[in-house]
Order: structure tokens, then sequence, then C-alpha cells
């Protein structure tokens, strides 16, 4: 996609996300419209495709993607995803490329269980996020949920730890990043099955 987010990159980017989103959804971690993604266009200014609002995630069409600004505010296209200023605020801060929105039960479960946040280490699986399997803990932040995304955008720069791509969102779902799409898609499956293992209380 070039720098310029124009017509054809939206399109482009909408079938990426819709892609993304069937994947997801089969897994059952978009059920009832929930959860939303995102994909940087251009950086200066900072443009990103963002699914629409309030579709079914497994039966996205190309056309069901929006361009917003570095507010989330729409530029071309519907209404955008409800945290589509979320989604700028991550790929702001942490110059992520791609950002992935899920409501999975394992985050949310892990969310009430772990409130100061989820302690990992000694997993081979944490390979998948840039970390090494052994010796090192790291910690998969837990933050408040909130409407407001200003207010949770504070949050998880708050809390967010840049050796972990995700935050969960307790009572609501987990956030995830990458480089693009298909990083935040390895990260997202990563980190998801991170969370499954913790619950099951090893
Ligand atoms: C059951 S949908 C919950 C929504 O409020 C929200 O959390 C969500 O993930 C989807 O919102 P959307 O506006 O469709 O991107
Ligand atoms: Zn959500």
């Amino acid at each position: 996609m070039s720098a310029g987010g124009g017509a054809r990159d939206l399109a482009e980017a909408g079938a990426v996300l819709a892609a993304e989103a069937a994947r997801f959804a089969s897994f059952g971690w978009m059920r009832g419209t929930s959860g939303n993604l995102s994909v940087v266009l251009s950086r200066d200014p900072l443009r990103l495709a963002v699914t629409a609002s309030g579709r079914d995630k497994g039966e996205l069409t190309s056309a069901d993607v929006v361009l917003v600004d570095e507010r989330g505010a729409a530029v071309q296209g519907g209404r955008p995803s409800a945290e589509a200023a979320l989604h700028a605020r991550v790929a702001a801060s942490t110059g992520a490329g791609a950002v992935v929105h899920v409501h999975t039960v394992a985050s949310v479960a892990m969310g009430r269980r772990k409130p100061g946040g989820i302690l990992l280490r000694d997993l081979e699986m944490l390979k998948g996020v840039g970390q090494p399997a052994h010796g090192v803990e790291v910690r998969l932040p837990v933050v408040a949920n909130s409407q407001d995304m200003a207010e949770l955008g504070d949050r998880l720069e708050a809390a967010r730890d840049p050796r972990m791509p995700a935050v969960v969102v307790a009572g609501h779902g987990l956030y995830v990043w990458g480089a693009d799409p298909r990083q935040a898609r390895h990260h997202t499956e990563v980190v998801e099955w991170l969370l499954e293992l913790e619950l099951t209380g090893r």
C-alpha cells in the first residue's frame, strides 16, 4: 500500500482486514459484531483503515472499512469502529502498523483473575512475541475498561510494557499490535494461547 491512503489502498486494506476478521471470527473471538481491526496506511499524517462499526466481523467485505485520522475521526467512508480512536492511539504510541481487538473469553476471565497484570515465564510460546523462552518474566498488563477512548488510551499507554505487544482490557477483551496485519495476527494468536494456558491454572 502506498503512503497516500487513496481509494484503492483503502479497498486493498479492507480486503486484508476482512480476511483477518473472518479468521478471528471463525475462532469465536469476534462474536456478536464484537472486535475491530486496523492497518496504518500513512504515518505523516497518520491515517488508518479501520473496520466499520457494528458489522458482523465474520462477514466483512473490502467495502466495510473506513479511513480515519489520528483522532479516529472518519476521513473517507462510513461510520468507523467505536474504538477507532484507540487504534490510532496505539498505532501512534507503539509505532505498530496494525492493531487487533478481539473479545475472547480467556482475556476477560484472566483480567478478572489477575487485575494487576498476568505474569508469564518459561514458555516456548513467549518467543512468538519476541521474548526468550526461559529465565525472563514478562507481564501482560490489565487496564480498567472505559467507554471514553481518550481515557482508555491514557490507561493503555501508562500500563503497556514494551516487551509485550498486547494489553488486556478488563471486562472487555484484548488489544494486540504488530508491524503489519500478519504479525499482529501472530501476536494475537500467541497472546491468546498464553491466556488460555494461564486460565487452565497450571
Ligand atoms: C458486542 S459489540 C461491543 C462494542 O461496544 C465494542 O467493544 C466492539 O468491540 C465492537 O465495536 P465496533 O464499533 O463494531 O468496532
Ligand atoms: Zn470491544
